[in-house]
């Protein structure tokens, strides 16, 4: 198969889709790898390493679209990609439908088959393509919001692990997945005073046994989740209905019990966002105020260590893009249902539930377009 690989251009974003590593290894099961000239750079991956892991380097990403029949990405294809993608193209990527509908227009127009890495499932539950850069976000938030806790930056001016006498920041999580477990750990590990919430008892339970006396958990109703989150210097939104466009669960009438300059990092905002005043940001300009209280809504926050985040997204993407490419798509999906769960358009057709029902549209069972 050929395997095209284009650079990111969502501003701001320096991941890459294939590691040399990668395209190493598509090669050696017999596919032919396209790299965009300067795709690697902001990860650290040069031109001549791909080319010495047997890849050929393309000048533009309108010969990559032209050329491939996979093409591998990172983020959501922008407007411009989305009108280079053909019928019977496959893309596997992150898409983030459900908030989209702009985009799923487009991709539904292309007739291409769109596989998104979030909506792909694992035997356990889990989400195994999501994760990594979960594992990511979720690292960062504490370190983003403790930066925009800084009085010159908006903040509140305090700092997250207080000094001896005076008490550290107070943190509320909301959502104990694995944003929600990575930024609890980080938090904790700076010194704050650290509570995540979540609905499921389950999860509670793990992350109780798991992680005694490094935080505290608590049930999120909705009474819980606004008496603490009035008395925080930061709140982390980390909830997932996968698929599904994100609950809010901080209304802005609510912004006006929370403590001033307070903030709030709402690493749910690529599907909507969990926090009724958040809209997406960038990198560039990544935080905001409302109503006193800053909001850090950055939709990619895993492009600001692409090294790290490329190395890890290529190490959990891999396998399912060799199985792809070896099979074809309709077999790896018919041999892999959680594979299958990734589908979301295939020749102008719907294929995800979530994503449907939160744009009011119609899906058809992935099963039925193998
Ligand atoms: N902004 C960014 O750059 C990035 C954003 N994300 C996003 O972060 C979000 C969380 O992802 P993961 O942690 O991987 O998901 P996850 O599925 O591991 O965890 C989500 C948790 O939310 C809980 N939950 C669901 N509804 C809830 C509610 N109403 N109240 C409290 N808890 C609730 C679930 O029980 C689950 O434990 C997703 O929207 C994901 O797309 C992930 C990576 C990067
Ligand atoms: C998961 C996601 O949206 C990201 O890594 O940017
Ligand atoms: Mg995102």
């Amino acid at each position: 198969m050929k395997i095209g690989c284009p650079t990111e251009i969502k501003p701001q974003e320096f991941r890459v889709g294939l590691t040399p590593v990668a395209a190493a290894e598509a090669v050696t099961h017999g596919h032919e790898v396209l790299v965009q000239a300067g795709a690697g750079d902001g990860a650290g991956y040069m031109d001549a390493d791909y080319e010495a892991a047997g890849a050929r380097i393309a000048h533009t990403a309108e010969e990559v679209f032209e050329k491939a029949e996979m093409i591998v990405k990172v983020k959501e294809p922008q407007a411009g990609e989305r009108k280079m993608l053909s019928e019977g193209q496959l893309l596997f990527t992150y898409l983030h439908l459900a908030p989209d509908r702009a985009q799923t227009d487009d991709l539904l127009a292309s007739g291409a088959t769109c596989i998104a890495y979030e909506t792909v499932t694992d035997a356990r539950g889990g989400l195994p393509l999501l994760a990594p850069m979960s594992e990511v976000a979720g690292r960062l938030a504490p370190q983003m919001g403790a930066y925009t806790l800084q009085k010159a930056n908006g903040g509140r001016g305090v700092l997250m692990g207080g000094v001896p006498g005076v008490a550290p920041a107070r943190v509320v999580v909301i959502g104990g997945g694995v944003v929600g477990t990575q930024a609890a750990r980080i938090a904790a590990g700076m010194g704050a005073d650290v509570t995540v919430l979540d609905m499921s008892l389950p999860r509670l339970r793990y992350l109780d046994d798991t992680f005694a006396g490094l935080f505290k958990t608590g049930y999120a109703s909705r009474t819980v989740t606004a008496e603490l989150v009035a008395r925080a210097e930061m709140v982390i939104g980390a909830v997932l209905i996968p698929g599904a466009e994100a609950p809010k669960l901080v209304t802005r009438e609510q912004l006006s019990s929370m403590l001033p300059g307070a903030v709030m990092v709402d690493v749910a905002i690529d599907q909507g966002g969990c926090f009724e005043t958040s809209k997406p940001t960038t990198h560039q300009d990544p935080s905001f105020e409302v109503d006193g209280i800053m909001h850090y809504c950055v939709a990619n926050m895993p492009g600001a260590v692409p090294r790290t985040s490329t190395q890890a997204l290529s190490n959990a993407t891999m396998p399912f893009m060799l199985s792809l490419a070896d099979q074809g798509w309709q077999d790896a999906c018919r041999a892999d249902p959680h594979l299958a769960a990734g589908l979301n358009c295939h020749a102008g057709k719907l294929t995800n539930r979530a994503v449907a029902r939160a744009q009011n549209r119609q899906a058809v069972d992935p099963v039925e377009v193998l």
